[in-house]
């Protein structure tokens, strides 16, 4: 019998594929009816459809062997923001970039679609429906939203309708979904650790959340929508639930439905976060001698406590985007999937 051969447009890489958007992202490609060459620096799982590519993106030859016979790439990888280390940004996210973008010129790929980040205008006070035309953060509240902004500019900078090779970013916030290895489990330790009790501010800060299938819905549509006659070539695009929430709701909601008490006494924000920065200063003091982590860093206060929120009106103009699944539902389904974090499992 004949073997059916996928056309190779429906071949795609996946850089960082091993991640928790990566994966959702490989997933879905595989539904669509993508084959996908997965490329990171380590290999969390195997699926049939897949190739896995273990290397670092900062070298250019590893790269290439995965992107062989690739149309189009998805750029997902980074280090994880509460890594805080400058260094590491600076590699894998700029000169990484840098290194991603010439490979796939070097193998031929027509289209790359970076996953940025909202964070890019986020320097700490409040976004109220942020469009894409605020301008980057002048004063980046850390490293990784400093190399996300550089990582941003070279991946649209590098949009060439002569040369064939087309970009978009997708910046995404606050994701959130099954398997994801930052938001749920740092809150549950949080709460088990009893720092869970306060609020810091007043409570009503309006926050973007995700549910990581619309992210990973927008970055297809992109990847999909990304043709030298349309729009958003060289362009960055929102995409959220399109339902902000306040930031201690939504946390609360997930507390409770894992079976912990939501957060009830208030602290002021100004307190909070000089406390927090007190406790940066503790931990670089005392590196020599000793090494900790604290939960309430400056990012994550700021984050707690301002409005962050931002319009996916031009995604849903550009690229029909429309979120797939509800907070609710995705609050729902995320909470069902970390049977291991309730409260007293
Ligand atoms: N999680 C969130 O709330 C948000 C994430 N983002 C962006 O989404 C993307 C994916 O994030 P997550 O899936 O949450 O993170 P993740 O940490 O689960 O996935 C990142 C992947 O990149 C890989 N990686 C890191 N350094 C690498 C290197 N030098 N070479 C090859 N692979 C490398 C890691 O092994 C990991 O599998 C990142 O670019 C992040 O900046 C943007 C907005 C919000
Ligand atoms: C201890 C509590 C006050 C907070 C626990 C939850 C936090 C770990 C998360 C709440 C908002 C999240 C968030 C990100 C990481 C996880 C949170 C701080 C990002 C910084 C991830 C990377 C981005 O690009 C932006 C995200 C904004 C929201």
């Amino acid at each position: 019998m004949a073997t059916r051969v996928r056309p190779v447009s429906k071949r795609c890489a996946v850089i960082g594929g091993s991640g928790f958007l990566g994966r959702h992202l490989v997933e879905k490609l595989l539904d669509r009816g993508y084959s996908v060459s997965v490329f990171d620096i380590r290999q969390s799982y195997e699926l049939p459809g897949v190739t896995f590519h273990q290397g670092d993106l900062c070298d250019k030859q590893a790269l290439l062997s995965a992107l062989k016979d690739v149309s189009l790439v998805f750029h997902c990888a980074s280090p994880a923001p509460s890594s805080d280390d400058r260094l590491l940004f600076e590699r894998v996210n700029i000169r990484g970039t840098q290194t991603v973008i010439q490979a796939c010129l070097d193998a031929g790929v027509q289209k790359l679609v970076l996953t940025s980040s909202a964070s890019v205008v986020f320097e700490g006070t409040d976004v109220k429906n942020g469009k894409e035309d605020l301008p980057y953060a002048k004063k980046p509240i850390d490293y990784y939203t400093q190399t996300k902004i550089e990582q941003e500019k070279l991946v649209l900078g590098a949009c060439n309708k002569p040369k064939g090779f087309l970009t978009v970013a997708i910046r995404p916030h606050g994701i959130f979904g099954p398997r994801d290895p930052q938001l749920v489990p740092t809150l549950v330790d949080a709460a088990r650790r009893g720092k869970m009790k306060f609020i810091i501010g007043d409570g009503t800060n309006l926050v973007d959340f995700t549910y990581v299938e619309n992210v990973v819905h927008g970055h297809i549509l992109a990847a999909e929508h990304l043709r030298a006659d349309s729009p958003i070539c060289g362009k960055p695009y929102h995409i959220t639930n399109d339902e902000p929430i306040r930031f201690w709701d939504f946390m609360s909601e997930v507390l409770v439905g894992l079976g912990y008490p939501a957060p009830r006494f208030h602290l002021p924000y100004t307190l909070v976060y000089g406390l927090a920065l007190l406790l940066l200063l503790l931990t670089w003091i005392l590196r020599p001698v000793m090494s900790f982590k604290p939960t309430f860093t400056p990012m994550r206060v700021a984050l707690a406590g301002t409005y962050h929120y931002y319009s996916c009106e031009h995604a849903k103009e550009h690229l029909g985007y429309k979120p797939v699944v509800s907070l609710k539902e995705g609050i729902a389904r995320t909470v069902a999937s970390y049977p291991h974090l309730r409260r007293g499992a």
